[in-house]
């Protein structure tokens, strides 16, 4: 389990319960996780809070992110105009762990409507685990020239 890894975690009100759920497991599990938000299943709109977790991450506070709303489609949205972020949102163990080695993903987004609590702690863990194959991978390198040109 990589306990020692620092990361941080965010829904919208359509994912409060299912975020609730899933930190109290990670939690449970020794994995270091801050919550950044929203505290209720009435309100908290998804970009806000996609915006704290990006920024954190592309700022090197974090090591990974977790977003969460009803389907994690605008969380995924919203954490990639942050420049250093790619966000990937996955239903599924496989895609999820492709996403890190191939793609170097540092925020996962799933969806509260789209996934139960154990199969996205199974998926959230693989994703984890997962590693980055290395700085040699030519999508990953022409994102981030993009990102530095401003295109
Ligand atoms: O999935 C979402 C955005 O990607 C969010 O959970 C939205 O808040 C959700 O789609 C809003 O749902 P509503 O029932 O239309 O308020």
């Amino acid at each position: 389990m990589e306990q020692q890894l620092k990361l941080v975690i965010g829904c919208d009100f359509a994912a409060y319960d299912f975020k609730t759920e899933i930190l109290e497991n990670m939690k449970k599990n020794g994995y270091q996780i801050v919550d950044v938000g929203c505290d209720s299943s009435k309100e908290g709109l998804y970009a806000p809070v996609a915006k704290k977790v990006a920024d954190a991450v592309a700022a090197g506070e974090y090591d990974y992110g977790i977003l969460l709303c009803g389907t994690g489609q605008g969380m995924a949205m919203a954490a990639n105009k942050v420049p250093g972020i790619r966000a990937v949102l996955c239903y599924d163990v496989l895609p999820a762990v492709l996403s890190k080695e191939h793609n170097h993903g540092n925020i996962l987004c799933t969806g509260a409507w789209m996934m139960n609590v154990p199969d996205a702690l199974r998926m959230i863990e693989a994703w984890l685990f997962a590693k980055y194959a290395g700085n040699n991978d030519e999508g990953v390198q022409l994102m981030k020239q993009y990102e530095r040109e401003g295109r």
